[in-house]
């Protein structure tokens, strides 16, 4: 594919994304505007499972970005991995509400938001996927309304769940996102996704994160939080009712008993439309037929686990050990970017 770089439009840590237009469109079958996600050998294992995950996850879901082709160039004397995804010219979830400054979405948005990111994991794990960094940076906006999941980075099948034993300590995805399972057990399965939903649900209507957290506060306090005890995350008090039963059924602390996407589709918060007048309508939030199995199918090889390692030291006793061997000095590369804490 010939095309012509342009504006940079988002950071994250592998990859710097940016407009890209193809300059020979003849045939008219690629759009006017692409994202062009590139990627240093560093951050090549990252955008080839992206694009794997993306080719297995197939084109038919409307709430999944689409990919649309890669290729490889050389740039400044290095080699630089493309992955072209369709451009969503509204950005992400975290960018708009940043311009609210500490506002919320309206609760109608939110539903609405909320139905759309539901959509998009049931499919993810109808097809044996679990996302494992679902967060408003994640969740794109389309000029048409369409708002679609994004970043499928660290995604893996979840025949998969719990990470590879004789590894160590793993951890993935961003800490204020992280399930009570992810931080205890290392397991990264659909349910964790669910979490991370409730998590992105509270941020978006109140545009505050689900876990109190400031600057420069003590990691291993959040982690023992949200591991260890009944803390759950902030459930806020203006939100409506079914927004709070929502929500109290994605934190559930055993992700046994946690509710899945499917089921969440069908709880009034998204399944009822609130109409600008407040009264009621419901609208179509029906399961979709779709022809992929509700169950994990082939095993699926995530090509390179990227994480971090805390030494030999594999099996816990309580969640309370593995929270506390967290806290060794041996774990690399904390990363705060703007109030984030990603963790890899
Ligand atoms: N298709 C797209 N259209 C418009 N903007 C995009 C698109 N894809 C990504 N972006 C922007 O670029 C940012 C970084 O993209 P992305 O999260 O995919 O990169 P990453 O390197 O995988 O980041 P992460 O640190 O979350 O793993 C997003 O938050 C978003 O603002």
């Amino acid at each position: 594919m010939e095309w012509v770089r342009g504006e940079t439009i988002g950071y994250g840590t592998f990859s710097t994304v940016s407009l890209a237009t193809p300059s020979n469109n003849d045939s008219g079958e690629l759009p006017p505007f692409m994202a062009v996600k590139s990627a240093d050998s560093y951050g090549a294992a990252s955008l080839a499972n992206e694009k794997s995950v993306l080719d297995k996850l197939g084109d038919d879901c409307d709430e999944i970005v689409r990919c649309l082709g890669e290729n490889r160039t050389v740039e400044n004397g290095e080699e630089m991995h493309n992955l072209f995804l369709e451009y969503a010219s509204r950005g992400s979830l975290a960018s708009n509400l940043k311009k609210l400054n500490g506002q919320g979405l309206p609760e109608s948005t939110v539903r609405r938001h909320t139905g759309s990111v539901l959509r998009g994991l049931r499919h993810i794990h109808a097809k044996g996927f679990a996302h494992c960094d679902l967060k408003l940076e994640n969740i794109l906006l389309f000029g048409d309304g369409a708002v679609k999941i994004a970043d499928f980075g660290l995604a893996r099948g979840t025949e998969e769940v719990t990470a590879s034993i004789g590894e160590g300590v793993q951890i993935r995805g961003t800490l204020l996102y992280m399930a009570p399972e992810s931080v205890n057990d290392n397991e990264y399965g659909s349910e964790a996704d669910v979490w991370a939903l409730g998590c992105a649900v509270v941020e978006m209507f109140s545009g505050q994160t689900a876990w109190s957290f400031k600057e420069g506060s003590n990691f291993m306090s959040l982690l023992i939080r949200i591991g260890v005890g009944d803390e759950l995350p902030m459930i806020p008090m203006d939100l409506s009712e079914q927004g709070r039963d929502f929500l109290s059924k994605c934190f559930v602390k055993d992700p046994k008993k946690r509710w899945t996407a499917e089921m969440l589709l069908n709880h009034p918060f998204v399944a009822v439309d609130l109409d600008t007048d407040g009264s009621e309508e419901a609208f179509a939030v029906q399961p979709k037929t779709e022809d992929v199995s509700t169950s994990p199918r082939c095993p699926f090889e995530f090509p390179d686990w990227v994480s971090v390692s805390s030494g030999s030291q594999t099996q816990f006793d309580s969640a309370e050990e593995r929270v506390a061997s967290l806290a060794t000095d041996l774990i690399p590369d904390w990363s705060v970017v703007n109030n984030w804490v990603t963790v890899r």
